[in-house]
Order: structure tokens, then sequence, then C-alpha cells
């Protein structure tokens, strides 16, 4: 089965957890697409649903497709969101922000009664940090940001380089107007204390780490589609 065929596998299993009538988060990245392109056969053939995008991106699959899209502000409390992952620990501690709807995706999460990771089992690890995490920032003061991250990651024992999101030539703005800088600190034993660390810098908006919003992992391997719950 090739990467692909496993994202569709993930999320098939993932469809079968939505109900009619549900409101729905729905992700960014290639695995939610593919979550997009099942669901719109299912709208196609009746199912009621409406989804609230986590990117400009996904609403733009989603209007092609046909699936019925709303706001977060016209629907703040959702059922249920369905969403890839870069990283996948055994905590169901998340890295995303891969795709750079970071903050959109969380706010979605939080607001959703039910988190569904899906993804192929390449995105489970032990320890998160080898995928570099996504930190979402205002471009005001950026120089300065980036020296109060190094400061805030050394005093948690983390060192590695800061690299701003580029795309053609230019920083990588998000569907919120920041930039992003991937940070490769490497392993991260205490994703809650990084966290917080990050949360009190003035300049950063938001960062990669989902730590307590997903409820279930659907991973995709060659032996199968399993479902993975947070390790107690
Ligand atoms: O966090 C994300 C986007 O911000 C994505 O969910 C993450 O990058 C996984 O993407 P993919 O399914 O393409 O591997």
């Amino acid at each position: 089965m090739d990467a692909r065929q496993l994202k569709i596998e993930a999320a098939r299993e993932a469809l079968t957890h939505v109900a009619d009538g549900m409101k729905l988060g729905i992700g960014t990245g290639s695995t939610a697409e593919e979550f997009v392109r099942l669901l719109a056969v299912k709208v196609g053939e009746g199912m009621t649903v409406i989804g609230v995008p986590t990117s400009e991106r996904t609403a733009r699959l989603c209007s092609e497709l046909g699936v019925p899209l709303s706001t977060l502000d016209e629907t703040p409390r959702l059922d249920l969101t369905i969403d890839g992952a870069d990283e996948i620990d055994p905590a169901l501690t998340l890295v995303k922000g891969g795709g750079g709807a970071l903050l959109r995706e969380k706010i979605v999460a939080a607001a959703s009664a039910r988190m569904i990771v899906i993804a192929d089992a390449s995105k489970l690890v032990d320890t998160l940090g080898r995928f570099p995490l996504p930190i979402e920032v205002n471009p005001f003061g950026l120089r300065a940001t980036e020296i109060a991250i190094n400061e805030a990651a050394a005093r948690l024992g983390l060192d590695g380089p800061l690299t701003l999101r580029m795309t053609n030539g230019e920083p990588f703005v998000t569907d919120g107007g920041h930039f992003i800088i991937d940070a490769s600190f490497g392993r991260i034993p205490d994703t809650r204390a990084l966290s917080d660390a990050l949360h009190a810098i003035p300049g950063v908006v938001e960062h990669g780490l989902f730590l307590e919003l997903a409820d279930a992992a659907i991973v995709a391997d060659a032996d199968g589609v399993r479902t993975v719950r947070a390790a107690a």
C-alpha cells in the first residue's frame, strides 16, 4: 500500500465516527484532504453535516467538492474535529503545523467535543521532536521573538536552529497573517514546560504542540488500520 492509500484508509475509518447532523471541524494537510474527499461522497449521498475548515486551503477544497461550510463564529461548538498531525506520541500529544495551519487547527480542536487524528504509522513517535516544531509568530519584532524563543528553550535544556519558513523566496504567511518559525530542538521530553514557556513570549501567537486535545488517533500501516488511545 502506498503512502496515499494509507492516508485514505485512516480517513475512511474516521468517517465511521461521523454521524448525520454533526458539526465537524475539518483539518488541513494531505491526510485531512483525503477525509474531505470521502466526506464529500457521503454528502453527495445525502449525509447532512456542516464543516468548519481549519484553513483557506481546506475551505477551497470543501467548496469545490460540495461539503457545506460554516464559520466558527456561526457554529462555535463542534461535535468532532478530524485532522492530521506531523507527530503523535503515546499520550496523543501532537506536533502540528507542517501545513502552516496550526493556529486555526488548535482553535477549532479546542472548540470541539472530540478530536480524532488521522495519519499513517510513520507519524507515531516515542518522544516528540524529530519533526521541527512549528511556532507561529507575529512578524513584528521577529528577531526579538527568535532570541526569546532561544532563551526559553535553553532554560529547558533545549537547543537547535530556528528556521523562518519560506515560500518562493518570501516568508511563508499563515491565514492569520503571521510567520512560522520551525524549531529543530530535537527530543522534547517536557512538552508542557515548553508549551508554557512559548506561550509566555509576547511575539509567539501559538505553537504546534497540541496537548490534551486529541481523543484518539486512527493510524494506518501495511497491516491495516488501528485506533490508538492515550496511554494512561
Ligand atoms: O498540521 C497540519 C497542517 O498545519 C497537518 O495536519 C500536518 O502537517 C499533517 O499533514 P499531512 O497529512 O499532509 O502529513
